[in-house]
């Protein structure tokens, strides 16, 4: 299901993994009107990023802070509220039930949205029984998401290879939002659960985020461009 809600081309997050905030200043003049949503990691955060994030939101451009937050309930909530006057559109916190309840008490009477990290898309089955979970990726994900809609977070972030499982679960009342995209023929870096911008719109993705298939490409702009026609191509 593809709600109608969302204009095509916010659906496009662009995650400014880059070093400085002069950087990222200078990536955001060159992608232009291409880009109407951006995405602010750590590596940016912690670089001087949340008061660009601030200055971002004020210029009309979306911003997703992308903090993964997780620790005992009152630091998140107090953190949740700082983000809060920021003027960001999304935040991510962990997907566990303590983290997400607090995240969500607090950001009550405020724009912002809160998106609930399901399962990291690097993890493959292998890596979540590493770290000690009995679950496969695909139950994981959707015991987080059903947690998650009980405590009435905001979305899910996931790979584009849950998305159409996701949306039987919660139904398009939950923001899908999905990394792990990749642009036929780039890179798969560390990514482990990954599909094409046209696969992931149809299996059922509400937001794309996408970063070094564009911070990376020789043409960020036509990068982002090329995203978007498949994007079109895929609602159409
Ligand atoms: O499960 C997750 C959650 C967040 N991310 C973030 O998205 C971008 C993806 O960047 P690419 O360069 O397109 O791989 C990055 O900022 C991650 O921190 C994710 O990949 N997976």
């Amino acid at each position: 299901m593809q709600p109608a809600r969302i204009a095509p081309r916010d659906r496009l997050i662009v995650a400014l993994d880059l070093p400085s905030v002069a950087s990222a200043e200078a990536m955001i003049d060159r992608l232009g009107d291409a880009v109407t949503f951006y995405k602010i990691g750590y590596q940016l955060g912690y670089a001087g990023g949340l008061i660009l994030a601030k200055q971002l939101a004020g210029s009309g451009k979306k911003v997703f802070l992308d903090l993964k937050l997780h620790d005992i309930g009152n630091t998140v909530a107090r953190g949740v509220e700082s983000v809060a006057g920021l003027g960001a559109t999304f935040l991510t916190v962990h997907a566990y039930p303590q983290t997400m309840k607090a995240a969500v008490e607090a950001r009550a009477g405020s724009g912002l949205k809160i998106l609930a990290v399901t399962v990291l898309t690097s993890y493959d089955d292998t890596d979540l029984h590493a770290a000690g979970y009995r679950l496969n990726v695909s139950d994981l994900v959707e015991a987080r998401a059903k947690q998650a809609q009980a405590l009435g977070v905001d979305g899910l972030v996931s790979s584009p290879e849950e998305a159409a499982a996701l949306r039987k679960i919660v139904g398009d009342q939950m923001n899908l939002v999905t990394p792990g995209i990749r642009p036929a023929g780039s890179a798969t870096g560390d990514q482990k659960r990954i599909m094409t911008p046209a696969r992931a719109i149809a299996a059922g993705a509400d937001y794309l985020v996408v970063g070094r298939p564009v911070m990376e490409a020789a043409d960020p702009k036509a990068s982002a461009e090329a995203i978007h026609a498949e994007i079109a191509q895929a609602l159409a």
